[in-house]
């Protein structure tokens, strides 16, 4: 059986071939940029922006050239290919969607198809599920006053907490306190995370599934000055009315609920908060939310110690 190592050199003659035999007339060196990549689970990536001159390769060649391609990296033991396509060499997508390749993602500048190579039912992953969207519940303790705006493009004019959609490579509290900023004008800083709300077929997430995370955010100014476009009201109102209101969603009621039970009981009841820790990958960190763990257990080292 040949290894992996010996079916990549084997996949770029026969594409460098390939590409030599079906391009005749064109540049020759223009093919041999194009490199299959072999991922760890037997997929093949190839990067259409690998083409120095794209606009020399003929659809009708590219459709001939993935035709025989196919044929060899499926007898060779290939699952999957992954095709990248850059927005501007879009015409090739139709050429691969005629051999069964369908869109995976895309993203501004290019998109990916894909097509499973393997026997049986497709094990590659699908792309992004959800939308993430955080909002704060910034409570000043001196005054048990929450923030809460009107939202202008809603129809029902329902009080609720500030927040939007996080960004790309965000941390969620990072956008609790971004989105409470730009929405009030009010600074703050992150406390922890209070709730999350999973709902299907949003209309706002185009059809993907919400994640919708409320966060304990506490005021580090006070002065609001809200956002024209995005908000009709903008108030600094007593957590106990808002708990009692009927100006409001379920999900606003039933946090400033609980957010009232640890103002007057304790965070710790409530809250989930944030620890840090290095990632297995060099350099990266990432953040765990969970109930506050007391310190020997936090510290334990042998379970029959306890
Ligand atoms: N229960 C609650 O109290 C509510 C919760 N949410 C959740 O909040 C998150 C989203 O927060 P938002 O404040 O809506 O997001 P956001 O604050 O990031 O952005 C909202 C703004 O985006 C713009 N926008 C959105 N869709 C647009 C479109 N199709 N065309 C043009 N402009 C558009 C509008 O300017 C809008 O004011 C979601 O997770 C959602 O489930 C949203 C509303 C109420
Ligand atoms: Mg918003």
């Amino acid at each position: 059986m040949l290894g992996a190592g010996c079916c990549l050199r084997r996949s770029r003659q026969l594409l460098a071939s390939g590409w030599t035999r079906l391009l005749s007339g064109s540049s020759s060196s223009e093919v041999t940029q194009l490199e299959p990549q072999r991922d760890r689970f037997g997929g093949l990536s190839l990067y259409l922006s690998q083409l120095r001159a794209p606009e020399r390769l003929d659809p009708g060649a590219l459709r001939r050239w993935l035709q025989e391609s196919i044929k060899q990296w499926r007898a060779e033991g290939h699952i999957a290919i992954w095709l990248h396509v850059p927005i501007l060499q879009s015409r090739f997508i139709a050429t691969a969607a005629e051999l069964g390749f369908a869109f995976h993602h895309a993203e501004s500048d290019s998109a990916t198809l894909t097509l499973w190579i393997a026997d049986g039912r497709s094990r590659l992953p699908i792309y992004a599920t959800h939308q993430l969207g955080v909002a704060g519940a910034v409570l000043d303790v001196q005054s048990g006053k929450v923030l809460v705006v009107q939202d202008r493009n809603k129809t029902t004019n329902a009080w609720k907490f500030p927040g939007g959609l996080s960004e790309p490579g965000e941390d969620i509290g990072s956008t609790a306190v971004r989105e409470v900023f730009e929405e009030t004008g009010i600074k703050s800083e992150f406390r922890s995370l209070l709730s999350i709300r999973q709902q299907h077929r949003h209309p706002g997430a185009f059809g993907k599934s919400d994640m919708y995370i409320i966060c304990r955010l506490e005021p580090s100014s006070f002065n609001i000055s809200f956002c024209q476009q995005e908000c009709l009201k903008c108030e600094w109102m007593e957590l106990s009315d808002l708990a009692k209101s009927k100006e409001t969603t379920p999900i606003t009621s039933n946090i400033a609920r609980l957010l009232l039970y640890g103002y007057r009981e304790g965070f710790d009841k409530i809250d989930l908060t944030m620890r840090e820790f290095p990632a297995v990958y060099t350099g990266l960190f990432y953040k765990l939310y969970h109930r506050e763990l007391p310190e020997h257990y936090r510290n334990m080292t042998n379970l029959q110690d306890m």
